[in-house]
């Protein structure tokens, strides 16, 4: 199937920073994509990559079999940022035929607006909108151009649950009708609720490609602490490490674990069993490769 957008062992530093550490990544037609990380993790970073507006430290990056620093192959997408600034004095209707004017091939303005909730303000000026429906329309912005490819940097921050599955909706359309998506997201859910492949980067590198399914599993780990001398082998420990007196233990099934723990008979106290944050859970696994064995504390 033809790939879109491509990524090559792709580095891009800031400085002192690498936000990017060799990342190959291949987004083909009609998929939609979910590019999930914590803060800093190097989500706009790739996006500002794929969409000419930064270029790459190393590495090649390819747009509809072309660079995306060339502004025809541009013409062929769409773009929400993570922050965007609309002209205030300007009404919903005529900053979409502005920025449609831009492209070619032109989405119908009715259906382009009602697709995303929008049609009872077209005559309403920007500057008179809710921060939700302003958040709104730069992500419909984003296919006035009739593009076959969108990328969507958090589409959804700021919004309400109904104005969040209203996006949702107008995004799943947008790909039910062929279209090729990328978006970033903090949330799990969210990527849930669109996408079948979830991409996962952390400091910079791809940490996980694979479904949605596959990857909440990872992401349902928890953190079990305790205070002991020393542990037998316990079922399904993706990782541990001591702590300040402390033993912590990451798992899929605390619930096992506590009662092998008690069946063992080893003494131990001031037990915890916590949540870990998503970066936590990823960080985690991917610096333990050889989790199996670090079972033993
Ligand atoms: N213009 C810049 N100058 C210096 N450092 C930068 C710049 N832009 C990004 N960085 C750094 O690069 C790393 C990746 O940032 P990036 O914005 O790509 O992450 P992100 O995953 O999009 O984060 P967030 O979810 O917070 O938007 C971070 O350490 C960030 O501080």
């Amino acid at each position: 199937m033809t790939i879109l957008a491509r990524t090559v062992d792709v580095t891009r530093r800031y400085g002192d920073v690498l936000a990017l550490d060799r990342v190959s990544l291949d987004i083909r037609a009609g998929e939609l994509v979910g590019l999930l990380g914590p803060n800093g993790a190097g989500k706009s970073t790739l996006i500002n990559l794929f969409v000419g507006l930064r270029r790459q430290t190393s590495g090649t990056v390819e747009l509809l079999g072309g660079s995306p620093q060339d502004p025809l192959v541009r013409r062929g997408i769409g773009v929400t940022p993570q922050e965007t600034g609309l002209p205030e004095s300007l009404r919903v209707g005529e900053i979409v035929d502005f920025v449609s004017s831009h492209f070619p091939e032109k989405t119908n303005k009715g259906e382009l607006l009602a697709r995303f909730g929008l049609d009872d303000l077209v005559k309403r000026q920007i500057g008179g909108l809710s921060g939700g429906q302003k958040r709104r329309l730069a992500v419909t912005l984003a296919f006035a151009g009739n593009p076959r490819m969108v990328f969507l940097d958090e589409p959804t921050t700021g919004l309400d649950v109904e104005a969040r599955r209203t996006l949702w909706d107008g995004i799943k359309d947008f790909h039910d009708g062929g279209g090729t998506v990328l978006l970033t997201s903090h949330y799990l859910e969210e990527v849930e609720a669109l996408a079948k492949r979830v991409v996962v980067v952390g400091h910079g590198r791809v940490l996980a490609d694979d479904t949605v399914q596959a990857v909440r599993d990872m992401v349902g780990v928890r953190r079990v602490s305790l205070v002991a001398e020393n542990l037998p082998e316990l079922p399904g420990v993706l990782a541990s490490d001591r702590e300040d007196g402390r033993i912590h233990l990451v798992t899929t099934d605390p619930d096992r674990l506590v009662v092998e723990l008690v069946r063992s008979g080893t003494p131990f106290s001031g037990l915890e069993i916590r949540p870990t944050s998503l970066e936590e859970a990823f960080l985690t696994i991917t610096s333990n490769s050889t989790v199996k064995e670090s079972s033993h504390v």
